[in-house]
């Protein structure tokens, strides 16, 4: 675990320890890329083992990291099963391998995330980029899990899992004002879903599911978070480019629709060589 010049690890008043940021970070900025400790297959039975083994084959000084690391379902008796599935990470998504970070591991949870974490494939390393300005001494909050998923949902998810109770500000809304957010986040996991229903049938309508998204995201105070507008946007590169050449409509807003998945990828991952996005857009121009 290690501070540097952009953030310091401290502890927090509700959580253990957090991240807290040294000096103002811009929307964008890499604040941090860390190589996994352990890196262990999540499907595999045994997991105690495939851990401890693991984690007995590290240097002295990385197993003590290791076993200072928070374990939530036994805090005052850490075992490396509780350490593992307290702070794992997916490498990739729907990757079944999963990673220990050391500092990557003290960034708590937010339902409104001021970062994004992800594993960069190529660079075997777990990313962290601000989603917005983050003020000095602001803490650095990352999202554990779906931000579709209504309050209730969102709240099991972080209690079975985590063992907290959330109190974010999204999550401390008015019960009035939660189910206001609860109603635009359920409409807009079913929208996710349409678009991909409708995505071969009926290309147009789906793209109009996705200018839905990014009202409803607007609304909701999402369009933030470059994770979910790039994922939005690169749903609707992949119609426009599959349709575009039946249907030259279809094809007029491909430049834009690019244009904000790229940015969006960026902010949140600072490139986007990870994705077919690259090689689509390189297709494209050579046709056009
Ligand atoms: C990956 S660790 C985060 C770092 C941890 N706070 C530490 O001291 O090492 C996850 C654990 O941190 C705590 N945590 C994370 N976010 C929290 C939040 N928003 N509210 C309360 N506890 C939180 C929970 O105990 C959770 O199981």
């Amino acid at each position: 675990m290690c501070d540097s010049e952009l953030f310091r690890i401290e502890k927090t008043n509700y959580a253990g320890f957090g991240l807290y940021a040294n000096r103002k970070i811009i929307r964008g900025q890499l604040i941090i890329n860390e190589q996994p400790l352990i890196v262990y297959d999540r499907n595999k039975s045994n997991l105690t083992k495939q851990i401890t083994d693991k984690v007995n084959k590290l240097s002295i000084e990385d197993k003590k990291l290791f076993y200072s690391l928070y374990d939530c379902y036994l805090p005052n008796s850490p075992t490396a099963l509780g350490i593992g599935e307290t702070n794992c990470l997916p490498l990739g998504q729907g990757s079944n391998f999963f990673g220990i970070f050391p500092t990557i591991s003290r960034i708590n949870h937010s339902c409104c995330p001021n970062v994004y974490h992800c594993w960069n494939n190529t660079k075997k390393v777990e990313t962290i980029y601000a989603l917005k300005d983050i003020e000095k001494d602001e803490e650095i909050l990352t999202s554990y899990i779906d931000l579709y998923a209504d309050k209730a949902t969102r709240q099991k998810q972080l209690k079975q899992s985590f063992r907290f109770d959330c109190s974010c500000q999204l999550c401390s809304k008015s019960t009035t004002d939660s189910k206001k957010s609860d109603i635009r986040r359920k409409v807009l996991s079913q929208l996710d879903e349409e678009i991909a229903t409708l995505a071969w049938s009926m290309p147009e309508k789906a793209l109009i599911k996705a200018e839905q998204i990014l009202k409803y995201l607007k609304d909701e105070d999402m369009f933030y978070l470059a994770n979910y507008v790039g994922r939005v946007g690169y749903d609707v590169f992949q119609i426009l480019f599959m349709n575009s050449k039946v249907n030259k409509n279809l094809g007029s807003n491909i430049q834009a629709w690019a244009q904000l998945t790229k940015d969006s990828y960026m902010t949140c991952s600072g490139n986007y060589d990870d994705c077919i996005l690259k090689n689509q857009l390189e297709i494209y121009a050579q046709q056009h």
